[in-house]
């Protein structure tokens, strides 16, 4: 008889050329790890496809739910495998079908990518649908938008017949397009854009600037909660929170009020610039979206950006809040980020923060206090939480300058 599996469709990966079995291999382990919860007993490659056997040989809604969240997946199918005797595909197309919770009409999609297959995929497919027909004598064949869909697949000796499709996140499977650190506020935006570059195919490294201690903690558990949450999709590797509530008073008692936020940031970026090096990371990311706020016109990114060398990842500048608010929702970060938190973006902020900075004056602010101390005194605190949910995530081997684990680890 025929078995359960999920029948993992990708799309990207299969434009990537003489590099494509790369890109399968990292988006195989990347699912064997993201489905660790399941009871998977096998995930494998077959000519176009990826499939995931489970040991009962029933390939339930959730699971196919979990495997949607892994970037790189483009669909999902609960497929049921079985030989080429038609028999055993008839009678697997008529359960599919029955599966489907409610439909009047339908159509069955049929294809061969075995060659030696001696049935023409025209034939196969008035072959199922007469089956079909009789089986359901109560429902219409529609070609045009059809309530369900039954496809019939002959792949490599085996047929894959199923109706129930969802689509995935897509993307590239995390692991193929290098390491970057990302600046993550417990706040909408940033969790966002972490989850748009790990979709892209980066591992990410979140850098949390907490107000600590002159605010509690707070944050940095949200941030945890922010990441836990992110597990599904595999892509953060360690969570590094850099204690600033001292050192911003520091600054606020130094500089002119208006251009605090951009000093706060310089020293940030330079911090995660630092980080970036320790984790042979290639680039930068925040939340940041056009004129969304003070620090966010173009002046302000300019007086920011010059403090670092690393390029700046900012994969929402062009979105809108709304759009960023829907992500975040989807993704199951946005009642996490609703939960205000004192961090050191509330702390010793200026009540005319300035727009438009001008680059002389930013670098005279940047000079009147050492900020190079003050960034490798931060560096020296720098505490970290390894998750273990990102497959390709390799810790640095240097890390004799940083604590050891210092965050908690109740609320993993
Ligand atoms: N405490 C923090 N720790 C780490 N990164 C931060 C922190 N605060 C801000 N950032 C980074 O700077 C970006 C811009 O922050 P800003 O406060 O100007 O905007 P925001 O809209 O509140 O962002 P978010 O919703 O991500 O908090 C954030 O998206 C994030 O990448």
């Amino acid at each position: 008889m025929f078995e359960s599996v999920c029948l993992v469709h990708y799309h990207e990966i299969g434009l990537k050329g003489k590099n494509r079995s790369t890109f399968e291999n990292q988006l195989v382990i990347n699912l064997k790890r993201a489905l660790r919860a399941f009871p998977v007993a096998g995930v494998s490659r077959i000519s176009g496809y990826i499939v995931v056997e489970t040991e009962d040989h029933r390939a339930t809604k959730e699971l196919q739910a979990a495997i949607s969240q892994v970037p790189g997946v483009a669909r999902v199918s609960r497929a049921y495998r079985c030989g080429l005797d038609q028999e055993e595909f008839f009678s697997a197309a008529v359960r599919a079908l029955e599966e489907v919770a409610s439909f009047t009409t339908f159509k069955v999609h049929a294809r061969r990518s075995a060659t030696n297959f001696p049935i023409h995929s025209i034939e196969l497919n008035r072959m199922v649908g007469s089956v079909l027909c009789e089986h359901f004598p109560d429902k219409k064949v529609a070609m045009h938008a059809p309530d369900a869909t039954v496809v019939v697949h002959v792949i490599q000796g085996s047929t894959y017949v199923y109706a129930d499709s969802i689509v995935g996140v897509g993307g590239l499977p995390v692991g193929t397009a290098g390491k970057v650190v990302s600046l993550l506020s417990s706040g909408i935006d940033s969790p966002v854009a972490t989850w748009m570059v790990g979709r892209r195919g980066a591992t990410v490294i979140p850098v949390h600037f907490s107000g600590r201690p002159m605010t509690a903690d707070t944050s940095e558990y949200l941030c945890q909660d922010i990441i836990s949450t992110l597990e599904g999709a595999g892509i953060i590797g360690r969570l590094y929170v850099v204690p600033f509530g001292e050192r911003q008073r520091e600054i606020s008692l130094t500089v002119p009020q208006s251009l605090r936020i951009i000093m706060y940031r310089r020293v940030m970026y330079q911090v995660s610039e630092r980080i970036a090096q320790i984790e042979g990371a290639s680039a930068l990311v925040t939340g940041e979206s056009l004129g969304q706020v003070a620090s966010q016109t173009l002046d302000n990114i300019a007086a920011v950006n010059e403090a670092v060398t690393i390029p700046i990842l900012r994969p929402l500048i062009g979105s809108d809040k709304q759009e960023i608010i829907a992500r975040a929702q989807a993704i199951g970060t946005f009642d996490i980020s609703a939960q205000a938190a004192d961090d050191c973006c509330t702390l010793f902020m200026p009540r005319r923060p300035e727009t438009h900075a001008r680059m002389r004056e930013v670098l005279s602010a940047w000079n009147s206090f050492d900020h190079e101390a003050m960034v490798d005194d931060l560096v020296a605190q720098v505490e970290y939480r390894d998750f273990n949910q990102c497959p390709s995530y390799r810790p640095p081997k240097e890390l004799s300058r940083f604590h050891k684990e210092l965050l908690p680890r109740e609320t993993a």
